[in-house]
């Protein structure tokens, strides 16, 4: 379970998540919505450690993220993460570029590790495009590589952060169905979108952010058929 407890992130003056409470269970898919610059990229990256917190609390599982005595790089390896647009290196192959994190992360050999890349990128559908470089991807398997990447750390958690936003529209549905594919699996996740038509049919909950709080929060049917909250109606209404 991730569970965030009165978080609040400043970056300098800048009062960005301001006392944001969420708990996330195990096999939940819980999507992240709302207004540009609400804080829904930055809530991402302090469940990961990658930013840190000035008050609150969050915990994976029992271990608290942004305490001393964290071992961050572990803790990391648990939770896979997805960006809108990840660079691949160029000049190694798919297949090179997958094998990279369980043999310098996991210290797998190079055989094991290839053995995990193989599989996970067959489970994203990119089984043909092993010996091809990332240049020659479109941008949604591209999108997908990088999911076979996180996926290839077996993950307990992925978080996934506007990943389909720099693609091409043709090019979004593939991936939201490889997304669909990990939440049918069991996959916990927490996906930061603006694909409604993703939050509201995968997602079990949705939170939608304003003003870095999470000012409601609960079921797709809740969130788009009948919104308690009238800022929550006018945002899916401006979109
Ligand atoms: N590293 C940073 N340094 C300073 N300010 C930042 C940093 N990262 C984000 N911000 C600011 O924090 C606020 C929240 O940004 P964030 O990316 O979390 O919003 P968001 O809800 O994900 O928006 P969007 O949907 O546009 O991505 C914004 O005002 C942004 O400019």
């Amino acid at each position: 379970m991730i569970a965030i407890e009165n978080v609040h992130k400043q970056f300098g003056a800048l009062h960005v998540l301001k006392g944001v409470d969420l708990s996330v269970q195990k096999g939940e898919v819980l999507s992240m919505i709302g207004g540009s610059g609400s804080g829904k990229s930055t809530m991402l990256m302090c469940i990961n450690g990658l930013e840190g917190i000035q008050q609150g609390r969050i915990t994976v599982d029992g271990v608290e993220v942004h305490a001393k005595a964290t071992d961050l790089n572990k803790l990391r390896r648990r939770i896979g993460i997805v960006f809108q647009q990840w660079n691949a290196f160029p000049h190694l192959t798919v297949l090179e570029n997958v094998t990279l994190a369980p043999r310098k992360v996991l210290g797998k050999s190079r055989e094991e590790a290839e053995v995990i890349a193989v599989e996970q990128l067959s489970h994203v559908g990119l089984k043909e495009k092993l010996a091809v470089f990332p240049s020659r991807l479109s941008g949604g398997q591209q999108q997908r590589m990088a999911i076979a990447r996180a996926l290839a750390m077996s993950p307990d958690y992925m978080l996934f952060d506007e990943v389909t936003s720099a693609l091409d529209p043709q090019l979004v549905g593939e991936v939201l169905d490889t997304m669909r594919m990990l939440s049918k699996e069991g996959m916990t996740m927490i996906v930061v979108t603006h694909e409604m038509r993703f939050a509201r049919e995968v997602s079990d909950r949705v939170a939608f952010f304003r003003e870095g709080r999470i000012h409601e929060i609960g079921s797709p049917d809740q969130i788009f058929e009948n919104p308690q909250q009238p800022e929550t109606a006018a945002f899916l209404k401006s979109i």
